[in-house]
């Protein structure tokens, strides 16, 4: 298993991440060798319990400590506990939950212990996967572009093109598919774009006890508050050169800046910010891109994709529009990055983290054996 692994031809890789919505976990199949997507198998979710979800809010934006330990028994069961719907994989790629990114500062902390794992699957799992990058000097995040270059080789693009995540925070990614490798210079820029469902979930949780704004009922009812957008854009990440980063929270103040305004008017201003931190962030591109395709929930949001395709000068779609799952799509990107790392191919470079040089990060365990610092 180790050589089938480690050396050539397919893997079969489970993949697994708990965004910034913490809503719950998505685990996906991928069979790929770490350049080439071969095929997607089956997908599941497992969506946290409020009282599970209670504990992981409580240990967000902590590095240690008791809340952090709790949230790490919370995230290795429920991965443990969805894995029991997967049979057949090779390997496991692990993202484990982000608590704190602060890679400027403290570092980046995602929890849940992959060789605990490991031992538990009795199967070979990467994790850890930001940690190097942000030692050597990187965002350590995002991850997904390393993927999205090879989504855009397997739907044959041929022009420029964004791959747009919206999630608790968005994130972008320009590709150039006529590069050779994702490696090589002008081949991807990525960065955040700014917050994207977290406020609103956050303003929806507080004022009506709803866990987010289901097909954006009510910022549709609301009128964008143009005084508010404007001191949101006015803040100085907007106007960073990427690769650029953010903690779920970094914008967390953004709230106030909508708390006099009624439940309607507050969520369209917060779903206005979103799309508007994306036509901020695309400004930075090297080029236009032909078209954006966007996955994560949000793309859910029809009032959201209406603000996009309003601000952007392209076409925006759902992934599913070229035939990849949406919902998935950070999970298949785990299990794409857990193959690259066991073979030592690079999961950042300059242009997706601005480390300084292309770099794999991940820790590979195997079940009963010491950890490999990859
Ligand atoms: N039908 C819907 N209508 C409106 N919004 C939706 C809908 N479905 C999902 N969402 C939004 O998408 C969010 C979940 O998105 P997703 O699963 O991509 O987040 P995540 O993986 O936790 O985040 P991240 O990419 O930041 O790590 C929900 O919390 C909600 O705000
Ligand atoms: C530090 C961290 O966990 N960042 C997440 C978060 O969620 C979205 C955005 O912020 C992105 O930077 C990243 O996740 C995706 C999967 C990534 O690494 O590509």
């Amino acid at each position: 298993m180790k050589r089938a692994i480690e050396k050539t031809g397919i893997v079969t890789a489970l993949g697994a991440m708990s965004g910034t919505s913490l809503d719950g976990v998505d685990a996906a199949i991928l069979r790929t060798d770490g350049e080439r997507i071969e095929g997607f198998g089956p997908a599941s979710y497992r969506g946290y319990s409020p009282a599970e979800q209670a504990i992981l809010r409580g240990a967000l934006g902590q590095w240690a400590g008791d809340a952090v330990e709790a949230a790490t028994d919370v995230i290795e069961q429920a991965h443990l506990a969805l894995f029991e719907d997967f049979s057949g994989y090779d390997l496991v790629g692990f993202h484990g939950q982000t608590l704190a990114h602060a890679p400027r500062a403290r570092g980046t902390l995602q929890v849940g212990d992959g060789a605990w794992l490991s031992q538990a699957l009795g199967c070979p799992v990467v994790w850890d996967f930001r940690r190097t990058d942000v030692e050597m000097g990187g965002e350590g995040a995002p991850l997904a572009p390393f993927f999205h270059f090879a989504c855009a080789c397997h739907i044959r693009a041929t022009e420029p093109l964004a791959f747009l995540n919206l999630g608790g925070v968005g994130n972008l990614t320009y590709v150039d598919p006529s590069r050779a490798r994702p490696e090589e210079a002008g081949a991807l820029l990525a960065f955040d774009t700014g917050p994207a469902n977290a406020p609103l979930n956050d303003l929806l949780q507080s004022r009506l006890g709803l866990a987010f704004d289901e097909g954006g009922r009510t910022a549709r009812r609301g009128t964008v508050e143009q005084g508010a957008l404007e001191l949101f854009l006015a803040e100085p990440y907007f106007a960073r050169i990427p690769p650029k980063s953010l903690d779920r929270n970094d914008f967390s103040e953004m709230i106030a800046l909508v708390a006099e305004l009624n439940d309607a008017d507050a969520a369209a201003t917060l779903t206005a910010m979103c799309a508007a931190g994306v036509a901020a962030g695309i400004q930075h591109c090297p080029q236009a891109p032909a078209q954006v395709l966007v996955t994560g929930g949000g793309r859910h949001n029809p009032v959201l994709m209406q603000m996009l395709a309003v601000s952007l000068d392209c076409p925006v779609r759902p992934v599913e529009a070229v035939g990849l799952n949406g919902d998935m799509l950070e999970a298949q990107a785990f299990a794409y990055l857990a193959v690259r790392v066991a073979r030592g191919l690079p999961t950042s470079c300059p242009g997706t983290t601005g480390v300084k040089a292309a770099i794999g990060g991940g820790t590979l365990s195997w079940p009963s054996e010491t950890d490999v610092a990859v």
